[in-house]
């Protein structure tokens, strides 16, 4: 009989299905396949659909024996938009259809390793706590995933106590840079409107403001808490969260560390491509390639965003006025209440000719790293928010909704990354922000953000904070793996 110690760990990955949290869970499973050990990766099957076709996924990890793709239903009608305040509705199918499909998945042995092995660990996707009911009844492990910010962990965490010091509801007609003071840590800077967006409700029973708080309060019951962050960005709050959450492994940014690993492995490293939902259209990166050194400010507001016809037409002025070239990824999906189509006015479709270039959907870490790109006008989502901080890129945020609000504080008052532009959508602030984080005040931002880089990097190198923390998180999977073998 084989020593048990000899067996690899069989590890079920499980994101909720929407593009931030599914790329880093991606290279979460690349890193740790890379590591020998077995994965199998539960998509949804509309997500799944989207991968395979605008991505190579299969064959990148088609090198890896012990590795499988499964998929499940999200429980929403294929057409369903998954975007915009109606991505929220994932939740509730998920609930209906998703949580007992997975339940039974894993009791049938369908998620069975392509050896025959059974799951002896699931990371699970942070904001689903079902999977740690069903992880205890069936006695494997279940570690948690947060693919969003360590803030914005936090301030979800103390969501109830700020409810009980009577901070939350936000009343009408509020105040919003009134500051909250019972988000430990966060005293002398969180404003009400730096909350994570579903705090802004102004009912205590709405469902959004119930789930983020209550499933966060649910992360101390699993196995440990990984959080897609290095301690050199968020070590503060990641010591406020340590006191509810003690085994937290920090090894971001993934794709810094994934990309250092594949390194030295030229085959894998070249056969990389964007874990992308929507088709990539590469033609940008020859337009970048003719445009002068940190000309360019890149703007996408991710996977999720959508804005009024109105809203666009505000940034598109904005960034026409500024006179600054622009690369723009505007997904198809972005504008909601089309109204027709109308006409474009001349004076952006000249200036956008001039030196604007727009696409549907961009391959973003590459466009962050390109010498032409000067500033990132972002929504603040986690994964971009480390790729610019990776490429040192000073940021302007507008951010739309979830853990964007505070990211977007922390960028710009607690790392000095950049300019927040939250709760705001004029042309002429548009205007004034670029020319000042392309231009006038561009140097205030430089020295930070390269400091911020340096030390992502330093985390995701050999010795490394984050380096470091991934080996132990693999010991510690190995480990579990071991007695619920036995
Ligand atoms: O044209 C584009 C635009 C985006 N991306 C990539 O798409 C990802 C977008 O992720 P993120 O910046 O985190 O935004 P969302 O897609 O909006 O992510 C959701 O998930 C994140 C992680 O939990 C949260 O931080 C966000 O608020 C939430 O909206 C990034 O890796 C980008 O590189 C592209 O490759 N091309
Ligand atoms: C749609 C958003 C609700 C919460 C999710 C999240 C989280 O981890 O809390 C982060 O950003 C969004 O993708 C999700």
């Amino acid at each position: 009989m084989e020593p048990l110690e000899s067996k690899a760990p069989h590890v079920l990955i499980f994101p909720l299905p929407a593009q931030g949290h599914v790329n880093s869970m991606l290279n979460l499973a690349q890193l740790l396949s890379l590591a020998g050990l077995n994965i199998t990766f539960l998509n949804t099957d509309h997500n799944h659909n989207r991968l395979v076709l605008h991505t190579n996924i299969l064959h990148r990890f088609a090198c890896f024996p012990g590795f499988q793709f499964k998929t499940i239903p999200d429980g929403l009608p294929d057409d369903h938009p998954r975007a915009g305040e109606r991505f929220r509705e994932i939740f509730d199918s998920i609930k209906l259809v998703t949580k007992p499909l997975f339940r039974e998945m894993l009791c049938s042995g369908q998620l069975n390793s392509a050896t025959g092995q059974s799951v002896t660990c699931i990371i699970a996707d942070g904001i689903l706590s079902f999977p740690i009911d069903v992880g205890n009844e069936l006695g494997i492990p279940v570690i948690h995933f947060r693919t969003a910010s360590a803030c914005y962990f936090w301030a979800c965490f103390c969501i109830q106590d700020m409810i009980e010091a009577g901070e939350l509801p936000i009343i009408e007609n509020e105040d919003m840079d009134r500051l909250i003071r019972s988000v430990p840590g966060m005293e002398t800077f969180l404003r009400i409107r730096d909350l994570p967006s579903s705090c802004r409700a102004s009912n205590l029973a709405n469902p959004s403001l119930q789930r983020i708080a209550n499933e966060t309060m649910q992360s101390p019951r699993a196995h440990a808490l990984i959080l897609n962050t290095f301690e050199d960005l968020e070590g503060p709050v990641l010591s406020h969260i340590r006191t509810k959450c003690p085994k937290i492994y920090t090894i971001g940014p993934l794709h810094a560390i994934l990309k250092s690993k594949l390194e030295s492995k030229t085959t894998l490293l070249q056969s990389q491509s964007p874990n992308s939902l929507f088709k990539v259209d590469r033609s940008c990166m020859v337009w970048l390639d003719a445009q002068p050194l940190k000309s360019v400010i890149y703007v996408s507001f991710g996977s999720i965003t959508v804005m009024t016809k109105d809203k666009l037409m505000e940034f598109w002025y904005g960034l026409v006025n500024s006179k600054k070239r622009f690369l723009w990824a505007i997904r198809p999906d972005l504008v909601i209440q089309k109204n027709g189509e109308g006409q474009i006015p001349v004076e952006l479709v000249e200036g956008t000719k001039d030196r604007g270039y727009m696409v549907g959907w961009v391959p973003q870490e590459e466009v962050l790293v390109h010498e032409a790109v000067g500033g990132f006008l972002t929504h603040s989502g986690w994964n971009s928010t480390l790729e610019s901080i990776v490429a040192g890129v000073p940021m302007i945020c507008w951010p739309y909704f979830a853990d964007q609000q505070i990211n977007s504080r922390f960028v710009s008052e607690v790392w000095k990354l950049g300019m927040d532009m939250k709760d705001v959508c004029d042309r002429v602030m548009v205007e004034k922000m670029v020319n000042h984080l392309m231009e006038e005040t561009r140097e205030i931002f430089m020295k930070p953000i390269a400091e911020k880089a340096r030390l992502a990097k330093e985390s995701v190198s050999e010795g490394g904070s984050s380096y470091c923390n991934l080996d132990h998180l693999i010991k510690d999977i190995k480990l579990m793996s071991m007695a619920t073998t036995k």
